[in-house]
């Protein structure tokens, strides 16, 4: 399909990072788009997908690399889906401490049946910045959002988020554990089909 050795991961997050590049194993190479710029794209999409490609197409233009963009998000049932594709800025760019505290805030009332939420991953590649056929490929993870925080691992929201299969959080989780289970396991595992690597 492409020469794969090598892909540009359009994301600042280094949590995404080394998941993904766990998952995709020896084969491939990920290297961040910040060995290129620091600058991060608007994520002015309405979807999971738009944003995706748009972070995309942004990597390859900067890097000349084919590029891979995640993203991903949760979505609580309580909240009509939010904060969802606003998941990174849902307290105002303060990072995840104030992203969950403000979560657990807009919860603190809600009863245990009506905690359900899950976790979004959408991953985009693209050969090129003007691919007009990226490969998208998406997972979600069923679980509730917990009363108070649990865990060390992982990143985001992963202290908030009850995983019924483990009886655990994301965050207590071990991470070879976490990137078996998770949206973005899910959604790579289907990536890896498409680039005849599974
Ligand atoms: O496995 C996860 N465990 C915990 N939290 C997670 C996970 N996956 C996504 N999340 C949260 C983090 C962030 O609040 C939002 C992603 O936002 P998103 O824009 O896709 O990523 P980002 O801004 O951190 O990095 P970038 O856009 O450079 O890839 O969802
Ligand atoms: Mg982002």
């Amino acid at each position: 399909m492409m020469n794969l050795t090598q892909l540009v991961l359009a994301s600042h997050n280094a949590g995404k990072l080394k998941e993904l590049q766990a998952m995709l194993g020896e084969a491939v190479q990920l290297r961040s788009i910040g060995e290129f710029s620091q600058v991060e794209p608007e994520e002015t999409g309405l979807s999971f997908v738009e944003n995706a490609i748009l972070k995309a197409r942004n990597a390859a233009r900067i890097s000349g690399l084919p590029a891979l963009a995640d993203d991903s998000g949760l979505a609580v049932d309580y909240l009509g889906g939010a904060p969802g594709i606003y998941s990174a800025r849902y307290a105002d760019g303060k990072g995840d401490a104030a992203n969950n505290a403000k979560l657990l805030e807009a919860l603190k009332d809600v009863p245990q049946e009506q905690r359900g939420a899950q976790f979004v991953c959408v991953l985009a590649l693209v050969r090129h910045a003007d691919d007009p056929l990226p490969i998208l490929c998406e997972g979600l993870w069923h679980g509730s959002i917990l009363f108070a925080a649990s865990g060390e691992h992982g990143f985001g929201y992963d202290p908030l988020f009850w995983v019924p299969e483990r009886n655990c959080s994301s965050a207590d989780l071990a991470p070879v554990d976490k990137n078996q289970l998770s949206h973005r396991a899910r959604a790579m595992a289907l990536l890896r089909q498409r680039l005849g690597l599974a």
